[in-house]
């Protein structure tokens, strides 16, 4: 008689969500979304641009849909990497508990890791509905050079920190290169490079 069988459940799929303003998307974002990926057994890692990034009120942030085309350009070649507008099509201020509840109801199948740098983490428990946060995601946060990576203060278990390849690359950054005419080759892909370049972003920034 063959071993017995024992009685399991549907496999989870496992979601990686990586969720930002991309302006522009970056190779610190993409390199973190890959390591992730690979260490954590992710089946697929969705990108989703902000509408309205709310903590970033002080600064005017570009077009939403200059952004969302900028992570789709940046992200087309990995087969493991999508892009989402649900944070853009809801509209108003953007918070990542209606992130994390529209792709739980659109993913039933799957578990949810929100991927977040270092200075996201640290400010998490000033986001919207942060208790619940940890109920419907696990928190993967990633090392960010210029920033201390730490979970104090937030729920054991729910968060998981990892060391990516450090990139010592910010979206301010390179808004600021190509304000004076710097080169953002090899800091951004070269799609967005291009797409920069003719839609005429940043150059008063
Ligand atoms: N170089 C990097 N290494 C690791 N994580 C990063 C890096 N850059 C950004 N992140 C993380 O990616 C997510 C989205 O970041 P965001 O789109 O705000 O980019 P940013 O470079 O921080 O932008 P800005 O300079 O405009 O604030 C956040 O969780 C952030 O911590
Ligand atoms: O939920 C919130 O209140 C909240 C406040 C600030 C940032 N976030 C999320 O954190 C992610 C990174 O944001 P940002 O502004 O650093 O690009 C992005 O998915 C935001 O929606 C979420």
């Amino acid at each position: 008689m063959g071993e017995q069988e024992m009685p399991t459940g549907p496999v989870k799929r496992r979601l990686g969500v990586m969720g930002g303003t991309f302006d522009p998307i970056h190779h610190g974002h993409l390199v973190a979304a890959s390591e992730v990926a690979a260490l954590f057994h992710l089946d697929e890692v969705v990108f989703v641009p902000t509408g309205e990034p709310w903590q970033k009120s002080q600064r005017a942030v570009s077009p939403a849909e200059d952004r969302y085309l900028m992570t789709v350009i940046a992200t087309a070649s990995n087969p493991q990497f999508s892009v989402s507008r649900i944070d853009i099509d809801r509209g108003g201020p953007t918070y990542t508990i209606d992130t994390l509840r529209d792709l739980k109801a659109l993913n039933d199948d799957a578990d949810l890791f929100f991927i977040t740098g270092a200075d996201a983490l640290a400010q998490i428990l000033t986001w919207r509905n942060a208790d619940e946060l940890f109920s419907l995601s696990h928190f993967i946060g990633v090392t960010r050079p210029g920033h201390v990576l730490t979970d104090d203060g937030l729920p054991e278990g729910g968060v998981s920190l990892v060391e990516v390849p450090a990139l010592a690359i910010s979206s301010t950054d390179c808004r600021a290169r190509v304000a004076q005419g710097d080169p953002v080759w090899y800091l951004v892909p070269d799609g967005v490079v291009r797409y920069i370049d003719k839609r005429e972003l940043y150059r008063g920034a």
